[in-house]
């Protein structure tokens, strides 16, 4: 079998894990997101639990799947939540994945995920300007907020760097998804550009790699990598039939819900890359 192939089978036999254990991911996630994230992880087969508030934590995180923390609307009451969370995570051996969400818009956000890291996520998922920031723990020049001013190809040393600093497997999205345990580098080609016209495809996506991963908590990489692939093919699916971001919007949950063998072992595209070929083009 080769290198494609390969991909594609794993991918098949991950999403049907999910869709048969419907892993229970706890999301501490921004306002902007809740919505789509939820939909996104039932198409995907996963169990959506939007709880944060402080004193529920210590209940109800040891007992899920997988914990998704996303600081888009951070604010000084929800920090405290996310640690606990984090921390519960932690000691309970349950997998959990940051989202740094325009890290180096303010302090507040870069320390917090500086706090964050700490408490060892098993997976950061970002744009090429959050990974450079946070792996640079520096507020990023021109820096856009939540939307990213880099290629992802440019982030890839930063990505390393973050991944050897802090033991996590690094992704970084955009026309290529690239994805690294510090030595490893996976490129994931699927996906189409209007992706970035619908707010939080990238929140959705990271919560979706935390539903992967919760079925196979050792194989942070091959699960990143194929939660990537999958939602990128949903996306592919969803545009042949769309006209704009909103229709896509729906398009992309109901071809993540339907996909099916065929679709995934002949869709996904996912390939090692070596250092060489992930130059930024002149
Ligand atoms: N140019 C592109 N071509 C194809 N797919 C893309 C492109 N840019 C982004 N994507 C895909 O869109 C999804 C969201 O990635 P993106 O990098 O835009 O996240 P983000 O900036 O964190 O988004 P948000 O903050 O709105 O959630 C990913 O699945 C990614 O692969
Ligand atoms: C638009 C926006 N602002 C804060 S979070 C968010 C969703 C995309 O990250
Ligand atoms: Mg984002």
């Amino acid at each position: 079998m080769g290198e494609p192939e390969m991909w594609g089978r794993r991918s098949w036999e991950l999403l049907s894990t999910v869709r048969e254990r419907s892993p229970l991911v706890q999301c501490i996630t921004n306002l902007v997101s809740m919505d789509l994230m939820a939909n996104v992880l039932l198409a995907g087969g996963a169990s959506p639990a939007m709880v944060h508030s402080l004193p529920e934590i210590n209940d109800f995180t040891p007992h899920t799947d997988a914990l998704l923390i996303n600081i888009g609307t951070l604010s000084e009451a929800w920090l405290p939540s996310m640690m606990a969370a984090a921390a519960a995570a932690a000691r309970s051996g349950r997998p959990w994945v940051l989202d740094p969400v325009a890290v180096s818009a303010s302090d507040f956000r870069l320390n917090a995920c500086l706090q964050l890291l700490l408490l060892r996520p098993a997976v950061i998922r970002g744009n090429a300007s959050e990974i450079i920031g946070i792996s640079n723990a520096s507020r990023v020049q021109g820096s856009k907020g939540a939307d990213s001013s880099h290629e992802s190809v440019e982030a890839i040393d930063a990505a390393k760097s973050l991944a050897l600093s802090t033991g996590a497997v690094v992704a970084v999205t955009g026309a290529v998804d690239l994805v690294t345990d510090g030595k490893q580098v996976m490129a994931v080609t699927n996906g189409v550009p209007m992706l970035q016209k619908i707010t939080a495809t990238g929140c959705a996506v990271t919560a979706l790699i935390a539903a992967f991963v919760a079925v196979t908590p050792q194989r942070a990489l091959q699960a990143t990598a194929c939660a990537l692939a999958v939602f990128g093919l949903a996306g592919e699916i969803g545009m042949a039939t769309s006209r704009g971001p909103a229709s896509l919007r729906m398009n992309l949950i109901d071809s993540l819900h339907g996909m099916d063998e065929e679709a995934v072992t002949s869709g996904v595209n996912i390939q090692h890359r070596a250092s060489a070929d992930l130059s930024p083009q002149p």
